[in-house]
């Protein structure tokens, strides 16, 4: 399956029409491709929390609009990255969209883990309550955005739903780069699966993005790197390697199940240590 990352400038000099005109465009380059895939929140930019009420979006709005029309007509599977949704109850969410090659909305997933504590979208999104798996019969996709990342528990969920390649659009800032980098690999070593990190790069709203989109194969080497600069990353992945590294090295079928809570957990050992 060859998969291409888009990492695409988000400048806040460029409108958001015009960048989802280029975006659209560098889609339709991308024929050859199984798989395109977007940034996270690449319309408005990740941490421009001024423009997420203005420019929300329904799941067919004018993003999911244009970016079916690109799917169909590159004939590929594009993981457009998210939109800033605006459900039909008004609520906001930070919302992935996988359209399959004929341009149908193949799947939505949002986001579960909000990030920025005390503001931005966790206090102006609602959470995801659902984990997503999509995309070709051969392939399927696991959905994560960003921040989703940080939390592993998630990653184990969506290989128990058959996940072989995991697709996490990010607007990563810079200052925290090597946590992106580090944080691919691991997932792709604890899951046994691919994984395609696609990052934003240019600065919006004071923070500059990581850019270094990655590909991480299910032994968690690191088959290509962006730098900074927009581009595009195009990789062959080989599926079966997926089974391969699971058979070799069948570490998810000794995982200890049925543990205790992690209280209970505190109050024995108090016990026991008298
Ligand atoms: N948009 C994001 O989810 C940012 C995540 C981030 O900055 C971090 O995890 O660090």
């Amino acid at each position: 399956m060859r998969a291409s990352l888009v990492q695409i400038d988000v400048d806040p000099d460029e409108s958001p029409e015009s960048r989802r005109g280029r975006a659209a465009a560098i889609v339709r380059t991308q024929s050859g491709s199984d798989l395109v895939v977007l940034p996270e929140l690449w319309t408005l930019g990740a941490f421009a929390y001024d423009s997420f009420v203005s420019g929300a979006e329904p799941l067919d709005g004018p993003t999911a609009r244009a970016m079916a029309a690109a799917a169909r007509d590159a004939g590929v599977w594009l993981h457009a990255g998210s939109i800033v949704e605006r459900a039909p109850d008004g609520t906001l969410y930070n919302t992935a969209l996988v359209f399959s090659p004929d341009g149908a909305l193949a799947s939505s997933y949002r986001k579960i883990h909000r990030f920025g504590f005390d503001e931005g979208e966790a206090v102006m999104m609602g959470a995801g309550e659902e984990v997503v798996t999509t995309g070709p019969p051969d392939a399927t996709l696991g959905l994560a955005i960003c921040y989703d990342l940080r939390f592993p528990e998630l990653f184990r969920l969506l290989t128990e739903a058959g996940a072989k390649v995991l697709v996490i659009p990010a607007g990563w800032p810079a200052r925290r780069r090597e946590h992106w980098r580090l944080l691919a690999r691991a997932r792709a070593v604890e899951s046994q699966a691919y994984v395609l990190g696609c990052c934003s790069t240019g600065t919006h709203a004071g923070v500059e993005q990581a850019g270094h989109s990655i590909v991480v194969d299910p032994w968690g080497e690191v088959l290509a790197e962006a730098g900074t600069a927009e581009e595009v990353l195009t990789v062959e992945l080989d599926l079966d390697r997926v089974t391969q590294v699971r058979t070799d090295l069948p570490v998810l079928r000794d995982r200890m199940l049925g543990l205790p809570e992690p209280a209970a957990r505190t109050r024995g050992n108090a016990t026991a240590g008298g």
